[in-house]
């Protein structure tokens, strides 16, 4: 299911949206980095990209909802359900994880052995979409895994985490290593998976591409902290580049700086201005107004996370704007 699909607002669905995993309070320290505290809900039945700088806590995030890593305060619940220690069976078998680099316990099975051992441990293997998927993915069944490149285990250890019929799907970078076809595969796969009903799906990723493809919705972290979770086309619409000018007079200037929703202020030397805003509407009518040339352009996505991000240093930090 996609949020688009439904025909509701975005604001409608942040009211009604369920929870398939919540954290509160959650906190934990690695070395001098400190994670946390993180309060925040993934919405059950959609595609959640976690988006953020390398070494912010993503995948630690990850670990702490597979219960390979315990935070060292805070609660976590999966599906309502809370637990002390590791994960209990029930859970486990709902769950599927992919991550960046395959560690093959199976390393001296092939692919064929492994699935039938995997079979045994979730009720719901789907040994048919199995076999479809590494025919798909061009992933030869009898050979050891050990002897399969990086790219081809990573596109393993996804077929077999579908397989398992998952109700949550945790994906951390899942496309590091794979070819662009098969890149392509795996996001129909998850598109098909999507459609299968009730599945939720976190996915960390660097590639814009992946988030604009997949996601619903986008969270943020930065610097430890979750820093908001933002509808995909809610976060495409918030914030917008706006060229000025060249504006002569100074007074009008400073007084167009202090306008709500303005984040980036970029003077250049021939008297025009790029400028990053939540708020394109009211600049455009003024300075349309006063006879400037104004322009206002969207944003790639690269520039709309670098926005959130200084939006977030700007009020939630109290850091000055630039
Ligand atoms: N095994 C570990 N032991 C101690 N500290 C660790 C360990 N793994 C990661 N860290 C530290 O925890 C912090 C968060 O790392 P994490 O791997 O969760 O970041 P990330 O957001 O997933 O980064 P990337 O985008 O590069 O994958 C970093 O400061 C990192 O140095």
């Amino acid at each position: 299911m996609s949020i688009q699909d439904t025909g509701m607002t975005a604001s409608m669905m942040q009211s009604e949206l369920e929870s398939a995993i919540t954290l509160e309070q959650v906190c934990k320290k690695r070395r001098e980095h400190r994670i946390g505290p993180i309060n925040w809900s993934i919405p059950r039945g959609y595609v959640t990209a976690l988006v953020g700088e390398n070494g912010t806590g993503k995948s630690t995030l990850i670990h702490m909802l597979l219960r390979t890593l315990y935070p060292d305060s805070g609660r976590i619940t999966w599906m309502g359900e809370a637990c002390e220690g590791e994960l209990p069976v029930h859970l486990r078998q709902q769950i599927a994880y992919v991550a960046e680099l395959p560690m093959l316990e199976e390393n001296r099975s092939t692919a064929r052995q492994a699935a039938a051992f995997r079979s045994q441990w979730y009720p719901n293997w789907n040994q048919q979409r199995f076999e479809e998927l590494l025919h798909q993915l061009k992933v030869p069944e009898d050979v050891r895994l050990s002897k399969l490149s990086k790219g081809q285990q990573q596109k393993f250890v996804f077929a077999a985490a579908l397989a398992t019929s998952p109700k949550l799907l945790l994906l951390d970078e899942p496309s590091s290593g794979l070819d662009p076809f098969a890149w392509k595969d795996m996001l129909s796969a998850l598109h098909s998976e999507m459609e299968r009903g009730d599945v939720t799906v976190l996915i960390t990723t660097h590639r814009m591409e992946e988030v604009k493809r997949l996601a619903d919705y986008v969270a943020l972290m930065y610097e430890g902290q979750i820093c908001g979770m933002k509808e995909k086309d809610e976060l495409y619409q918030q914030w917008k580049e706006v060229w000025l000018g060249p504006v002569a007079d100074r007074q009008l200037l400073d007084d167009l700086k202090e306008l709500p929703g303005i984040l980036d202020w970029d003077a250049k030397p021939d008297g025009s201005v790029r400028v990053h805003t939540s708020q394109p509407a009211e600049l455009q009518q003024i300075a349309e107004e006063n006879d400037i040339p104004v322009q206002v352009n969207g944003l790639e996505w690269e520039e709309l996370l670098s926005c959130w991000v200084n939006d977030y240093r700007i009020h939630h930090l109290g850091e000055a704007k630039v």
